[in-house]
């Protein structure tokens, strides 16, 4: 079924014209300004969303604009009053499917949904199913939303960012988050895993090489700073660097230029640069194995990546994103989870973070043979340590009892009242224990 999103503060306006859709088949959701569009957009995938240009707290550009990098295969039509037909041309260019002007003739609009849905940008889809789906989701959590606001502040800006964070919790996502809501966005974004670089093509990688600047270097090749030249370059697992390409990096930072091994002529490259590392670097940089010089020049701003952990409210959150991938990559329908596994999941630790999870919820969907996923379907180690470490605890507590209970009645000659006195509870309590452990 289509799924909508109506935003416009005309609420009248939106549940006249959600009535008329329902009946027509569209599964529609409405809200009244941008900042709950957004939120919805987090927790839905919707295949339309319908804006008004208008909305109390921002503008539906503003909204277009976001929507299209954070799901750019979600389609957005504006509806806009005749004044602002100019800024609804402009808004084609900013990626809007059509507009149409207010009064909103049902009819019309409804020809446009279909021929949004039926047109979902043949680009956009070679991408999403060429690479992996890069639609950031934000999470509900208040975490979350301070994450989501420093990376929407510094995102415009050149400053350079260290993004820190567990292994699978979403740093280079929020590494593309920052290049897609930059003046950039239309430059390369290049990831650059540094700790599968070996250490002796290290310099090659990074700045390049002329033909015969060493055996092996059969032709001229461009580095990473020039490839991502107009861009950003997105330096992962930053403390892997050997410290001699830390030195030379610093270098090309500071004079924005890299000289290819063996030429003597000098590229400029306007870059912005991003790194991530989950080790502690500033531990790396008080022993001397990081250099600080360049960890200032890196850290201008730093962003934490929440582990899931820290955001237990966002599980669910997840789990149903990464279901709803699932389902489309694999071509099934699986509705959601069992409540028992989503009360696994919020007990596990999830120590791969949203990647374990991303995994588990596609294994899982694979598996499932039923609507809803059950514990069946999910591996042995979430089982393992997620209820079995909340039974561990209540035998252990069992267990103390009991023995604690045994030991009173010893001491007390078998006199359960002086026993329960000794064991600070009441005689009734006393009785019930004894029954449960059939000491009676
Ligand atoms: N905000 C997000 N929204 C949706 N999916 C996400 C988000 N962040 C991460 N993921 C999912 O988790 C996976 C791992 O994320 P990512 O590669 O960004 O983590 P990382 O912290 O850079 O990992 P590593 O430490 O191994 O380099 C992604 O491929 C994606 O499937």
């Amino acid at each position: 079924m289509t799924k909508i999103l109506l935003v416009d503060d005309d609420t009248t306006f939106c549940l006249m014209l959600k009535t008329w859709l329902s009946k027509r088949n569209f599964e529609v959701d409405e809200v009244f300004s941008c900042e709950a569009a957004l939120k919805s957009l987090t927790a839905h995938q919707y295949d339309v969303v319908l804006t008004d240009l208008r909305l109390p707290d921002k503008d539906g550009i503003f909204l277009l604009k976001n929507i299209k990098a954070t799901h750019p295969a979600t389609q957005v039509i504006l509806m806009t009053g005749y004044a602002d037909i100019q800024t609804a041309v402009e808004s084609i260019k900013a990626g809007a499917f059509d507009y149409v002007s207010k009064p909103v003739i049902p009819e019309e609009i409804l020809k446009k949904i279909e021929d949004a849905v039926a047109k979902k940008n043949p680009a956009i889809q070679q991408k999403t199913e060429t690479k992996e789906d890069i639609s950031y989701i934000k999470g509900t959590s208040e975490q979350a939303d301070k994450l989501y606001e420093y990376i929407q502040l510094v995102a415009p800006t050149q400053m350079t960012v260290l993004i820190t964070g567990e292994s699978g919790s979403g740093k280079e996502y929020i590494a593309r988050l920052i290049h897609e809501r930059s003046k950039r966005k239309n430059g390369p974004f290049v990831a650059v895993d540094c700790g599968a670089i070996p250490k002796e093509l290290a310099a090659s990688e990074f700045f390049g090489h002329i033909k015969g600047a060493f055996t092996g270097a059969v032709s001229d090749k461009t580095g990473y700073f020039v490839s991502a030249s107009g861009g950003t370059i997105f330096l992962d697992e930053i403390g892997n660097l050997s410290y001699e390409i830390q030195v030379q990096l610093l270098r090309a930072l500071e004079e924005r230029k890299v000289k290819p091994v063996g030429s003597n002529k000098e590229i400029d490259f306007d870059v912005r640069i991003i790194s991530a590392t989950n080790e502690n670097l500033t531990k790396a940089v008080a022993e001397g194995k990081f250099r600080e010089d360049l960890y200032h020049r890196l850290n201008e701003f730093s962003l934490k990546a929440l582990s899931l952990r820290e955001r237990p409210e966002d599980i669910i959150v997840f789990a149903n994103h990464f279901l709803s991938k699932s389902n489309e990559e694999l071509d099934k329908n699986v509705i959601g989870f069992e409540d028992k596994v989503i009360r696994i999941f919020k007990k596990y630790a999830w120590p791969g973070n949203l990647r374990e999870m991303r995994n588990v919820v596609k294994r899982a969907t694979l598996l499932c043979k039923t609507a809803f996923i059950t514990e069946n379907d999910i591996p042995a180690e979430l089982l393992a340590t997620s209820e079995n470490t909340a039974d561990d605890f209540s035998s252990r507590r069992e267990k103390n009892e009991l023995e604690l209970i045994k030991e009173a009645l010893a001491k007390c000659n078998n006199n359960k009242s002086e026993a329960a006195r000794l064991l600070k509870i009441d005689r009734k309590t006393l009785y019930n224990r004894l029954k449960h452990y059939s000491l009676e």
